[in-house]
């Protein structure tokens, strides 16, 4: 398989990096100061065990990939970012590649089945970052990720599989599954906390917030009536697979979302996490002040491009104690 990952930053660097070394072909897209590092002095994949300096091919854009009868598409671009990566993809990818939606959210899969029939996601636990040009750094230091795999919108296949092989071969915990969604919906009420971590200070207003929000999301997807793993097994499958380095202080303070702030880019992936219930809420007639305030607050920081984990959560929990 020749493996394309479009976005090489946290989480693709980390995947694309492991699968390189395992022995896949592998073509790393990426742009800017990031693609210029890679092509000066190769990926640098930081690990427990030390950086590792790889020599992967690299392409600006799709125009520049060599297209073959093998090459699966893992886009790894935070969600806001998709539309632009299709654009370029259409214009180049034959319309019978295989594409991988590896990001968070769960709004990526439909948007992307609008340009190419052959639709794949994978539900990640990685975790990753990405702040320097040319250095990714796998912030688990056992696994590098859990991987869920499969057809979107359900089912597995021959194709499913042997990613999830190849992730296996690569370090990855990986498996196929039949009803990847599922295991997406579970994900997206953890990464209800994202924007928390992003904006707001760590203390134990901070915790409270991140609690409602994730309750909040439970009474929408359930008013929806979509189906998603339990908590628990979620907690099962991830295991003591993925044990953060110590420089993460914590899943959400470090989060992709944080990142982002941190990085000062100017946008964020907000609108696909907390905004999908949001947006849920809105469709199903349940209110979602809790989400609502959190996407609105980690928007303006990344807006504005102000520091992250500056807002203090307590004022809006109490404008809504009681009432949610
Ligand atoms: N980081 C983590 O630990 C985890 C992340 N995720 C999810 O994975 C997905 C990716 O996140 P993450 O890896 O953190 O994001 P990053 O921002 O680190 O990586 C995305 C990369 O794609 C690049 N990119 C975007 N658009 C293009 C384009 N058109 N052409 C070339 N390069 C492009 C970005 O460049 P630029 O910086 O210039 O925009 C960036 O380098 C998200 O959905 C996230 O929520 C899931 C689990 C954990
Ligand atoms: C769960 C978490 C926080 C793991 O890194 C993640 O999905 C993200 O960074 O977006």
């Amino acid at each position: 398989m020749h493996y394309v990952i479009y976005g090489a930053g946290a989480v693709g660097g980390v995947i694309g990096g492991n699968l390189h070394r395992a022995g896949s072909r592998v073509t790393l897209v990426a742009r800017g100061a990031h693609l210029e590092a890679i092509r000066e002095r190769g990926l640098v994949l930081d690990t427990e065990a030390g950086p590792l300096t790889l020599d992967v091919d690299t392409a600006a854009n799709a125009g520049e990939v060599e297209w073959t009868e093998d090459t699966v598409v893992m886009l790894c671009v935070k969600s806001q970012q998709t539309a632009a990566a299709l654009e370029d993809l259409q214009r180049h990818a034959p319309p019978s590649t295989p594409v991988v939606a590896v990001q968070n959210g769960v709004a990526n899969e439909a948007t992307i089945l609008r340009v190419f029939p052959r639709v794949y996601s994978i539900c990640l636990v990685p975790p990753a970052s990405h702040l320097e040009p040319g250095v990714v750094v796998q912030d688990s230091a056992t696994a590098p990720g859990v991987l869920e795999v499969g057809r979107y919108p359900g089912g597995s296949d021959e194709l499913a599989v042997a990613m999830a092989g190849d992730l296996e071969a690569a370090g990855f915990v990986a498996s196929a599954r039949e009803q990847v969604m599922a295991w997406k919906y579970r994900k997206l009420i953890a990464n209800l906390g994202n924007g928390v971590g992003a904006s707001f200070v760590d203390d134990e207003s901070a915790v409270e917030l991140t609690r409602l929000a994730r309750l909040e999301g439970e009474s929408v997807l359930a008013a929806a009536g979509i189906q998603l793993v339990s908590a628990q097994d979620d907690l099962d499958r991830r295991g003591d697979h993925i044990a953060r380095r110590g420089h993460r202080k914590s899943a959400a303070a470090g989060s992709s979302t944080w990142q982002s702030i941190s990085r000062g880019v100017g946008n964020v992936e907000i609108d696909y996490l907390s905004g999908e219930i949001v947006m849920l809420g809105r469709l199903h007639g349940v209110p979602t002040p809790v989400n609502e305030h959190v996407q609105q607050t980690t928007s303006r920081l990344a807006r504005e491009r102000l520091a992250p984990g500056s807002v203090d959560a307590a004022p809006f929990l109490a404008s809504v104690s009681g009432a949610v």
